[in-house]
């Protein structure tokens, strides 16, 4: 795919530790790469400050909330000294009730980068060894089994963090090789001595907004992706449709300059090879659903700058509480664990792409008919003769399309505005960002596959139009020509009724995994 990214995603070691992390190296983790924790002795000083200060305050003034007191509304009950070290275990185990489905190991590697990156910052009074063994899970691939329901995004992803903390303490369950098996075991074939965490270490792991991150990193990869998709789509629907590609000229779209809704004119233009500029208009309109793709794809494109900027500065902060700064000796109550940033991003970012989903079908719906298409059969069979009569080209396929269609716009509903008040009262005003994260990967898995039945839609389409004369290949622009091409490895021209499962899975795994070729 074109890597408009900024930097690889290939890349096979990411560092941590005293510089910033951008959002591909995060996926990069996801998917595989090794970590390395920076290892100079002024860093790993730099770290054990504050773990120290923690034991000074411990022994000179008995009292650091979370670590000699209960959590949340139980701050006023205080534990006594002799209790203090089964504190964070005791955190870990009553927050042993997620529920739902599994996180990816992909995900949850994310999710283990995000928080490795948060404490690495060093202002979460943890110890150099916690954050090398997450390193050293990372590069093992021993993974937590983290379930992604029960956070309300706002004392931080506590509970399916808590399966983090489990994991370093020898409890639970992690994926290793691709089995489901008990920590312990794991550790004892491996031969790796289980954590104690220190007093603050419970908390630090879990007080923060790590799932959340995690997941808008990978959204945001797709999101992305997605919109070069839907652009090469949009160009490919204007071909199939014999559409007018003055809508997309570049003299029109510098008199509305928003410059990601001009780059989405620039790629389908120039896959249109429109480069002439018409003296007057004879063509008539298209429809919105082709006319205003730039418009609507260029929201998403848009809105990625300020998302990644939201992404990342949460990526790179210091998110639980309390902050703990071992050079000044300060222990500062906040609340850094709540994920306003990453949930708005998160329910913008679901509609943006609900939007996509929306524009798509509606393109599919357009090339279907005979009454809107310009010529070409219903629902784009390829059948001929008396054969027409049984075969029904895409009819079914348009109909999925409309039920992911609709499923992505119904959860498009901002999570955000569903704050609750919880925990006693403690905590009264939630951000919903990890609900509001899910909502998203759910939205993009729905409109990949809306994407991947267009693409083989428009594909067909433009088959068609070859075969009746109106269109040559010779003619079509490189890129165009590539893709279409590389659908047509896949998907033979649909001439007679066949299940199209198989082929729309293997598409949408290549979308997700950015295989198919967009650039120019
Ligand atoms: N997030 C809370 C701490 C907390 C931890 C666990 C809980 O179950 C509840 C609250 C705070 O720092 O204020």
């Amino acid at each position: 795919m074109t890597q408009t990214t900024q930097s690889p995603a290939s890349a096979t070691l990411v560092e941590f530790g005293q510089r910033n992390l951008n959002l591909e190296e995060v996926v990069a983790i996801a998917k595989g790469a090794k970590a390395q924790l920076k290892e100079s002795a002024d860093y790993q000083e730099y770290i054990q400050k504050g773990a120290r200060f923690i034991d000074s305050l411990l022994a000179e003034e008995g009292v650091v909330y979370g670590v000699t007191t209960g959590y949340g509304d139980s701050c006023t009950v205080t534990v006594g000294l002799d209790l203090v070290h089964e504190l964070p275990l005791h955190l870990s185990r009553f927050h042993g009730c997620g529920m739902g489905n599994i996180l990816s190991v992909m995900q949850a590697r994310a999710v283990m980068a995000c928080r490795l990156s948060s404490l690495a910052v060093g202002k979460s009074g943890v110890s150099y060894e916690l954050l090398k063994r997450i390193e050293t899970l990372l590069n093992l691939g021993i993974t937590p089994v983290i379930p992604e329901e029960g956070s309300v995004g706002a004392s931080g992803d506590l509970t399916p963090l808590s399966y983090l903390a489990a994991v370093l303490v020898g409890e639970r369950e992690v994926i290793y090789q691709g089995e489901r098996r008990a920590t312990a075991d794991v550790y004892r074939e491996l031969d790796i001595t289980p954590l104690t965490l220190r007093p603050k270490e419970g908390l630090a792991l879990m007080n923060g907004t790590a799932v959340m991150t995690a997941l808008a990193c990978l959204a945001y990869d797709r999101a992305q992706y997605l919109n070069r998709l839907a652009s090469r789509i949009t160009a490919m629907a204007s071909l199939t449709l014999k559409g007018n590609s003055n809508h997309f000229d570049d003299i029109l779209f510098a008199a509305k300059p928003h410059p990601g809704q001009n780059q989405i004119a620039a790629w389908i233009r120039e896959d249109l090879n429109h480069h002439e500029h018409p003296r007057n208009s004879d063509r008539l309109q298209d429809r919105y659903s082709i006319r205003c793709a730039p418009h609507i794809i260029g929201v998403l494109q848009d809105a990625l700058p300020f998302m990644r900027q939201f992404i990342e500065t949460e990526l790179n902060s210091a998110n639980d509480n309390p902050i703990v700064d071992g050079e000044g000796e300060h222990v500062l109550h906040g609340g850094h664990f709540y994920g306003g940033h990453i949930g708005f991003v998160m329910d913008s970012m679901k509609n943006a792409i609900a939007n996509i989903a929306d524009l798509i079908d509606r393109q599919m719906a357009l090339v279907m008919d005979p009454k809107f298409n310009n010529g070409l059969p219903a629902n784009l069979s390829g059948a001929q003769g008396s054969r027409k009569a049984i075969n029904h080209g895409f009819k079914a396929v348009q109909i999925g399309v409309s039920a992911w269609t609709a499923e992505a716009l119904k959860n498009t509903m901002p999570a955000s505005v569903f704050s609750r008040s919880t925990e006693c009262h403690n905590q009264d005003k939630v951000s919903m960002g990890t609900i509001a994260a899910r909502d998203c990967m759910r939205v993009l898995q729905l409109t990949e596959q809306v994407a991947a039945a267009a693409l083989l839609a428009m594909t067909q389409g433009i088959h068609l139009r070859i075969a009746q004369g109106e269109l040559c290949h010779a003619s079509l622009t490189t890129s165009v020509a590539k893709t279409l091409d590389q659908v047509s490895a896949d998907f033979e021209l649909l001439t007679e009724d066949s299940p199209l499962e198989t082929v729309l899975r293997q598409t949408v795994d290549k979308i997700q995994q950015g295989l198919w070729e967009v650039c120019h």
